[in-house]
């Protein structure tokens, strides 16, 4: 069904915004796994979070769900009683493929999938909330103002999961660091004018914090307790406890 990433394979002359249109959600699983490291082992890790804090009579939340992988790997992952999950993405193409996607493997845990921005919808009785590789496309003026909404409706001991590429102060060190992705990136076939075109598009699009400012913002936000549980050159996972 779905191809690989041959998106900025040829030079583009009218170089645009990074948008998640349809083009992008066809290729998203192979652009995605070629493109992160670690993305693999933090998806299965969101299932065994999922496993260990989901409570009984509460909401999980996938926000920027993409087509619904960390979805699938809680929707696997619950055994408590009156457990829904609400999957949630501001991109069309995405929201139908991960609604088909969803209904290929019918569970029996009800998933509400929404086409909605994040920073829109209303947030209760979470007792797990994923933010996978989102929060770095929402404007960073309001990531503090999400997080805020996000703890408020969130049930006492449960646990927010936030993955992102990171940014480093030390020039020096993000220079090294990010070497190492294009490495990566090189390694999983992509070609230099890939990587160029692809970095140019999603300049002010993606726009990554630094480890310290994501625990800063947690600890702003309410959460009592915050730790990146993760790291694999510039991208990680953090979690925080309500
Ligand atoms: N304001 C917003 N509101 C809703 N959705 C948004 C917003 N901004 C961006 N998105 C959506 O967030 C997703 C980010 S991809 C997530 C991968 C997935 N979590 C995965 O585990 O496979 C990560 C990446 O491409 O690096 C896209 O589908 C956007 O449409
Ligand atoms: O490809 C990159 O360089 C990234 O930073 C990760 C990424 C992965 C998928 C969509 C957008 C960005």
């Amino acid at each position: 069904m779905q191809g690989k990433d041959k998106l900025f394979s040829q030079p583009i002359t009218q170089l645009g915004e990074f948008k998640f249109d349809d083009q992008v959600a066809e290729v998203f699983p192979d652009m995605i796994q070629r493109s992160v490291p670690g993305y693999s082992n933090i998806i299965s890790t969101i299932g065994h979070l999922t496993e260990q804090f989901h409570q009984p009579n509460s909401k999980l939340y996938d926000l920027g769900c993409s087509l619904g992988a960390a979805t699938l790997a809680m929707r696997r992952a619950v055994k408590q009683d009156n457990v829904e999950i609400v999957a949630v993405d501001n991109s069309p193409a995405m929201v139908e493929r991960c609604q088909k996607h969803l209904d290929a493997f019918r569970g029996s845990v009800p998933v509400a999938v929404i086409c909605e921005d994040i920073c829109d919808i209303e947030i209760s009785e979470a007792s797990v909330v994923v933010l996978n590789f989102t929060l770095q496309f929402v404007a960073q003026e309001q990531r503090l103002t999400l997080l805020k909404k996000i703890h408020h409706g969130m049930k006492t001991g449960g646990i927010l999961i936030v993955s992102e590429k990171f940014h480093f102060s030390q020039a020096s060190i993000q220079g090294l660091i990010s070497e190492l992705h294009l490495d990566f990136k090189r390694a999983n076939g992509y070609s230099e004018l890939e990587i160029s075109q692809k970095r140019s598009s999603l300049d002010n699009v993606l726009v990554p914090d630094t480890i310290e400012q994501h625990k800063q913002r947690f600890a702003d936000a309410g959460f009592s307790a915050s730790e990146l549980w993760f790291q694999c050159f510039n991208f990680g996972s953090l979690v925080a406890i309500k």
